[in-house]
């Protein structure tokens, strides 16, 4: 078991390192890095993800590449500018809004600035992460969607499943569900309500990339992968299972290395000509150098090592 410290070119849901573990089994590498807000039970689905891919291996691709969009934190216009420009060509952008602090203004300017670098046949999807209630939601999404001319969609503008499908109703712009689905109890709920054209599955929170291809089974609306902001151990599964689905109609949130400092290997996944390669992603192996160079201090490994610990009580 190896912890990894690595950190965030920009802070991200609050935080500005990624940490977690990577497990080695007979089938590969697999890695376990919720974020802190997950508790010990929330926790195992994560576990079972990377054991998936340690000890059982990943699913046989259909397809051998997936398209991916650049990740825009909530960051000024000029940086959006730039990173959009630094992508390695992606054609879709995701773009942080809702960020406590910043206000409707700063958002415009940050999609009128991504849709500069994207052009006029880029797709631009937003996300709020819950951030907003209804009305605000209504409102924004019909704003953001004019400074950004045209969003493909919105991804969860609210938390709850109810209110998404208020949202849905009251605005043109499609509506995805990510913590509708990737923390709730019930992920077929979001599809009952009728709150969602799309749905984002992440592995590590779903429980592995076999359990996501039931999950999109049943659930029958389109699925957009998206990583937990991993290094490419972690990334590779995500892309293992963008591979699998039997239609990927967007482009999937695996771009993400990109928003690291480091990786645990000298081959990061990144995009070329806006795609990342399946062939790579299997190939992905961590390197000494890399696991050397990205090893968390002691204090932080006693933690992982007490978390996996805890974990494994409840996944056994
Ligand atoms: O989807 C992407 O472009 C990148 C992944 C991403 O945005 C996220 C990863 C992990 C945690 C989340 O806060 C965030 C998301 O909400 O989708
Ligand atoms: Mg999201």
């Amino acid at each position: 078991m190896h912890v990894y410290a690595i950190g965030l070119r920009t802070r991200f849901r609050r935080i500005t390192v990624r940490e977690g573990v990577l497990v080695r089994g007979d089938a590969g590498w697999g890695e376990f890095s919720p974020f802190w807000d997950y508790d010990a039970a929330e926790s195992a689905a994560w576990w079972r993800a990377a054991r998936e891919a340690a000890d059982l291996g990943l699913p046989a691709p259909v397809r051998d590449r997936v398209p991916v969009n650049v990740t825009v934190p909530a960051v000024g216009p000029d940086a959006a500018r730039r990173i959009v420009l630094a992508s390695g060509g992606c054609t879709t952008a995701k773009v942080k809004v809702a960020e406590p602090g910043q206000g409707a203004a700063e958002e415009a300017d940050r999609l009128a600035a991504v849709r500069e670098a994207l052009g006029p046949s880029g797709a631009i999807r937003i996300d709020a992460n819950a951030g907003w209630d209804v009305d605000t939601a209504v409102e924004r999404v019909r704003a953001l969607d004019r400074a950004a001319r045209g969003l493909e969609y919105v991804e969860q503008p609210v938390a709850s499943v109810d209110d998404l499908a208020r949202v849905r109703r009251a605005v043109s712009v499609p509506v995805a569900a990510d913590e509708s689905i990737r923390r709730a109890e019930d992920p077929m709920a979001v599809v009952r309500a009728g709150a969602a054209d799309v749905v984002v599955l992440k592995v590590q929170p779903l429980g592995g990339v076999r359990a996501c291809l039931d999950l999109a089974e049943q659930v029958g609306l389109p699925v957009v992968v998206s990583s937990a902001i991993e290094s490419s151990v972690g990334l590779a599964a995500g892309v293992a299972l963008a591979a699998a689905l039997p239609e990927l109609p967007y482009a999937c949130g695996l771009a993400t290395a990109q928003l690291l400092t480091g990786d645990v290997t000298a081959a990061p996944l990144l995009p070329v000509d806006g795609a990342l390669s399946v062939a790579a992603a299997r190939a992905v192996a961590p390197d000494p150098e890399r696991l050397a160079a990205t090893a968390a201090d002691p204090a932080t490994v006693a933690r992982w090592t007490e978390r996996v610990a805890a974990v494994r009580a409840v996944a056994a």
